[in-house]
């Protein structure tokens, strides 16, 4: 997958094979998101043209609302970049989202984003909308593009009657409500970071945690204890993630940290990326009297997150 960033009014010189393009945010990559993927994926192996998917970076209502975005994005562009190659896309077009694109026409947008990028077919939501105000619809694109474009507009997914959305999944991560998460996604949630230095309090108690370097941006499931599956370097190992804010230790955290316990593992790993794939919800997190109580709740998680996966304790 060729990644290239683009940004308006910004000029470019290149040299792009004809595409069938999946145009949207698709914060998370959901289900419904796949559905109109895999239709630019088909269109393209229909016209023996190139697939692409294009996004925009940073999230519009970032830019809308002036401030940065917190505990929002269920996929980071790092994410959804990783989730993309999966998929086998020849292209991903990442739009810098700025004052002057929001600004842009409907004909305008089509013009510099598609028919310029030698762009031949168009695929978005049913609900899907771009340019001024948002006022470009998917389903007006034969006049915009004065019928140079074909299009397709794809029909409304849903999970047990309801329809499937980011808005939806950000509420059930709310709830901690994991499983269904993963339905909706297609895949587990998974955070993709970077492991950073914590308090070092994990070796003395004897349970090493991986902390991750997370941007505020980024959605978490609700506070609490979770059954984790881990993967570095190729490898997949189970464990224990704590979201919060040690409130035994500390009493003045303004963001909750993500901290992970792997099971059978003893390397030092900072500074490296790891992704870790949130399963099942266990407890909540609690202020203990003291490191005791602590060990003793962390033993009991262990054994729970061993039944939940099944291994043996
Ligand atoms: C499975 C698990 C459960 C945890 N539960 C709690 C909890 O309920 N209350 C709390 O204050 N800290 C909890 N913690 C966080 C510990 O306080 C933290 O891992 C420890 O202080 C080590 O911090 P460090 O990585 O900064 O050294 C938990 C951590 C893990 C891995
Ligand atoms: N089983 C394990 N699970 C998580 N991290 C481990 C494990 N074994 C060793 N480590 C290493 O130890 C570090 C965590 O130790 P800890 O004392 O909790 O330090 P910190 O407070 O810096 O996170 C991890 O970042 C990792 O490099």
């Amino acid at each position: 997958m060729q990644i290239i960033n683009l940004s308006y009014p910004d000029h470019y010189q290149l040299d792009i094979e004809p595409t069938s393009v999946a145009v949207g945010y698709f914060d998370g990559v959901h289900k419904g998101h796949q559905e109109v993927i895999n239709k630019a994926i088909k269109e393209s192996e229909k016209q023996n043209i190139k697939s692409a998917v294009m996004t925009f970076n940073p999230h519009p209502l970032e830019v809308i609302k002036k401030e940065p975005l917190k505990d929002f994005l269920i996929t980071s562009l790092n994410e959804k970049e990783k989730i993309l190659e999966n998929l086998n896309i020849d292209y991903l077009f990442v739009v810098t989202f700025n004052k002057e694109l929001a600004q842009l026409l409907p004909e305008n947008f089509v013009q510099k984003f598609f028919i310029d990028l030698n762009v031949r077919h168009v695929v978005g939501g049913f609900d899907f909308s771009f340019g001024h105000k948002g006022a470009g619809k998917i389903q007006n694109m034969d006049q915009y593009s004065k019928g140079k474009l074909s299009y397709s507009v794809v029909d409304k997914v849903t999970y047990e009657g309801d329809k499937v959305s980011s808005t939806r999944i950000r509420d059930l991560l709310n709830e901690g409500n994991m499983s269904l998460v993963s339905k909706l996604l297609g895949r587990p949630f998974t955070l993709k970071a970077r492991v950073v230095h914590g308090e070092k309090r994990g070796r003395e108690i004897g349970y090493p945690t991986a902390n991750l370097g997370i941007d505020p941006s980024h959605k978490l499931p609700k506070i609490g204890v979770y059954a984790v599956k881990v993967s570095y370097h190729d490898q997949t190992y189970y464990g224990m993630a704590n979201i919060g804010f040690n409130p035994t230790f500390v009493d003045d955290l303004s963001q909750p940290l993500v901290e992970v316990h792997i099971f059978d593992f003893n390397q030092s790993i900072y500074d490296e990326h790891i992704e870790v794939e949130f399963h099942q919800y266990i407890r909540s997190e609690e202020k203990f009297s003291g490191v005791d109580e602590l060990i003793y709740y962390m033993k009991q998680d262990e054994r729970d997150t061993k039944n939940f996966f099944q291994i043996l304790n």
